[in-house]
């Protein structure tokens, strides 16, 4: 029912209301389908099933979301299309959803609609013919405001958007939000940058990086459905409290079918192994160095051997022979192919067959493709492959890497000293693949092992967060995932605390197989304010020599408290009296002490960062080790000296503390009895 008003407000409030409807509409419409007879086969059936369930939870009309939260009026319809009656096609409400009525006409257009890339992107310089943007603000679901901007009207300053601020500000709860209704003109280029692009985002903490990432992949799932449902989409993050924390972000756009792991789930998943072990920081160093690629490419190339024998098949009366030398060269001509260690030995016996059919057509017979594949089969040609080319397990192989000094010294001969070899093997030779001490960083080696026999599958498209702190395997077993599709590398020099977090984003590039790809950057921080980014922005010198500070779009003055009393509790209660979530970031030695020092004091809290927090229970203790990532909108820092010293050097020391101190949205204590480090100094 249209109101019989003038009020812009009560219009739109209209709009929202028929929006609505028309959604319930098309979910009831989704609801109701007949899918008796839809499909022959009980398979495409059940696929069918499968989708209209995934369509009615997407058309989920979320009562807390906004179903539109912009609009645009275009001085002339876009593309050329023929103007339309009533209010015209050239305004548009843009949404998360599409939204038609039961015409057919749109209600909503979905964000990632080429028609409404303008909302974003259009400004005073270049209007992109828009003449009216609308920003609408709402509380609980409730539209309650909106703020215009009229592009091409000469007369009108350009103001900052009080709404945008008001949603940036707001206090947060619970796990990430969307930015759909803000995303910023330099985050929208990354994120509908084309799907055969693979770029590379370098930014300062707080700039967004994360969200550009989720929003990116829900950009490309809508330009390609089809195609990003044949072949996949992954987003790679560094553990799992951080991928829980992103988890909503995807569903919440209406995409649902993103995987979303660490690369240790991904190669223990391929290798199908467990980590038993760990290593001392030098070995894993060296196991996740480039070299080791080629320390494995030997070893698996080792096993192919000489032929010593000529080859005699017997078929019927007569008997064939293919000499050693002939066969030796099909052997040399398959390893110079550099084809999969695999593929190239069931090549072999095909190849062998060739011969041996171009002989008997020589002497006059006409055998078809049934004999040449008999021949293949044939127990004399098996024997063959079997003595050249013999099967290899790439778990075995790595497990003898790592237990046989010969093994591995004729493997890493050129490539690793002995001193290296020795820091690479096990202390103890292991007797089995089940019960060997598997490290995180030898698993990434087995993926490797497994790429080098059989071409691991690859996906359309993978986006890598916090990928600083990959090593040169790690960025070789993500690139064997995203080898003919594309990737989003997202990541922060600065926050590297691995000790061999990369030192240049080519050099991450050049090992994920990426050469080449365009590194751009990101530098407005939308999560912590001006006072507290300057304050972490004290170590960058020390941390990563030519970034440039990030700015902040957010004042919030009075964010910074430091106490010298060493009172965690204290503190702890300062930053309650604040909305929002509170987490308390402490050295990873420090956690019993603190959590004994929080429960005498009688504080509520949530001692896992996976854990959601709510209302009741805002207070998140967690290491500075899994700090990374998250945010909170009152972040207490414990003793920043003891957090450097926790780490292996003081760079690493340094880096970690510059990535705790970031995590605050509205405000910081920096609570400490031990000096503050002296690189936090003015
Ligand atoms: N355009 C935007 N509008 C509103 N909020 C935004 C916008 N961009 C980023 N944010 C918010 O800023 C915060 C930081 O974003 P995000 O976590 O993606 O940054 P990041 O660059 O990945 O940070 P870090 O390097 O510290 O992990 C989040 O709360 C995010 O929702």
């Amino acid at each position: 029912m249209r109101p019989t008003t003038d009020d812009p407000l009560e219009l739109e409030r209209a709009h929202l209301r028929e929006s609505r409807a028309a959604l319930r509409a098309m979910r009831k419409d989704f609801e109701n389908l007949d899918l008796t007879d839809i499909a022959a086969s009980w398979v495409s059936a059940e696929v069918v099933r499968g989708e209209v369930r995934d369509r009615i939870k997407t058309l989920a009309d979320l009562a807390e979301l906004p179903l539109f939260f912009g609009r645009v009026d275009y001085l002339h319809p876009p593309g050329g299309a023929p103007a339309g009656e009533d209010d015209g096609p050239e305004r548009y409400y843009i949404g998360r959803r599409h939204v038609h009525d039961a015409g057919g006409e749109p209600m909503v257009l979905d964000w990632r609609a080429p028609v409404s890339q303008p909302f974003y992107r259009a400004s005073r310089t270049e209007p992109l013919d828009v003449a009216l943007r609308r920003r609408f603000g709402y509380e609980r679901g409730e539209l309650t405001a909106y703020e215009d901007e009229h592009l091409t009207d000469p007369a009108e300053a350009a103001t900052a958007s009080r709404l945008l601020a008001a949603e940036i500000e707001k206090p947060r709860v619970g796990p990430m939000r969307d930015i759909v209704a803000t995303i910023q003109p330099e985050q929208d280029v990354i994120v509908r940058m084309d799907i055969g692009d693979t770029l590379c985002v370098q930014g300062a903490p707080g700039t967004g990086k994360t969200a550009v990432g989720l929003h990116r992949v829900a950009y490309l799932l809508y330009s390609h459905r089809e195609r990003l449902k044949r072949t996949g989409t992954l987003v790679v993050g560094p553990n799992d409290s951080f991928l829980h924390y992103i988890e909503q972000v995807l569903p919440s756009l209406g995409e649902l079918d993103v995987a979303q792991a660490t690369v240790g789930e991904l190669v223990g998943k391929q290798t199908g192994l467990a980590v038993r072990g760990t290593d001392t920081a030098r070995a894993a160093g060296l196991k996740g160095d480039a070299r080791m690629a080629e320390v494995l490419r030997g070893a698996v190339r080792s096993h192919v051997g000489r032929v010593e024998e000529s080859l005699v098949l017997v078929r019927g009366s007569r008997r064939w022979r293919v000499p050693q030398h002939e066969l030796q060269e099909l052997v040399d001509q398959l390893l110079e192919r550099e084809m999969r260690y695999g593929a190239a030995r069931d090549a072999l016996p095909q190849r062998i067959a060739h011969a041996v059919l171009t002989r008997m057509e020589l002497a006059g017979e006409a055998p078809d493709d049934r004999v040449q594949n008999a021949v293949a089969r044939s127990a004399p040609v098996k024997a063959v492959v079997k003595a050249v080319w013999p099967a290899v397990d790439p778990a075995k192989l790595v497990l003898r890497l790592l237990s046989d000094a010969e093994f591995l010294a004729a493997a890493a001969d050129g490539l690793l000293t002995e001193d290296e070899q020795a820091a690479v093997r096990w202390a103890k030779p292991a007797r089995g693949v089940k019960t060997a001490p598997w490290t995180a960083a030898d698993l990434v080696l087995v993926d490797e092992a497994l790429d080098l026999v059989e071409r691991t599958g690859s996906l359309g498209h993978v986006v890598l967060d916090e990928a600083q702190d990959l090593s040169p395997m790690q960025y070789r077993a993500v690139g064997r995932r995203c080898s003919t599709g594309s990737a989003t590398v997202l990541g922060d020099i600065a926050q590297g605390t691995t000790p061999w977090a990369t030192g240049s984003w080519e050099e991450a590039l050049l090992h994920l197989g990426k050469k080449g790809a365009a590194v751009e950057e990101l530098t407005a921080g939308f999560r912590v304010p001006k006072e507290i980014i300057d304050y972490a922005s004290r170590l960058l010198p020390h941390i990563a020599e030519g970034l440039a500070p990030a700015s902040s779009v957010r004042e919030a003055l009075g964010s910074l408290t430091r106490r010298e009393d060493g009172d965690v509790a204290a503190a702890v209660r300062g930053a309650l009296r604040h909305e929002g979530s509170v987490g308390v970031i402490v050295a990873d030695a420090r956690m019993a002490q603190v959590r004994s020092a929080l429960e005498a004091a009688g504080v509520a809290f949530l001692d896992d960062p996976g854990a959601e927090t709510t209302q009741e229970r805002r207070v998140t203790l967690l290491p500075a080790s899994l700090a990374k990532g998250l945010e909170y909108d009152h972040v207490v820092v414990d003793e920043p000296s003891l957090i450097v010293e926790g780490e292996p050097d003081r760079r690493t020391g340094l880096r970690r503390l510059y990535v705790v101190l970031t995590r605050a949205v509205s405000g910081l204590t920096v609570v400490h009895s031990v000096p503050l480090p002296e690189e936090l100094a003015a």
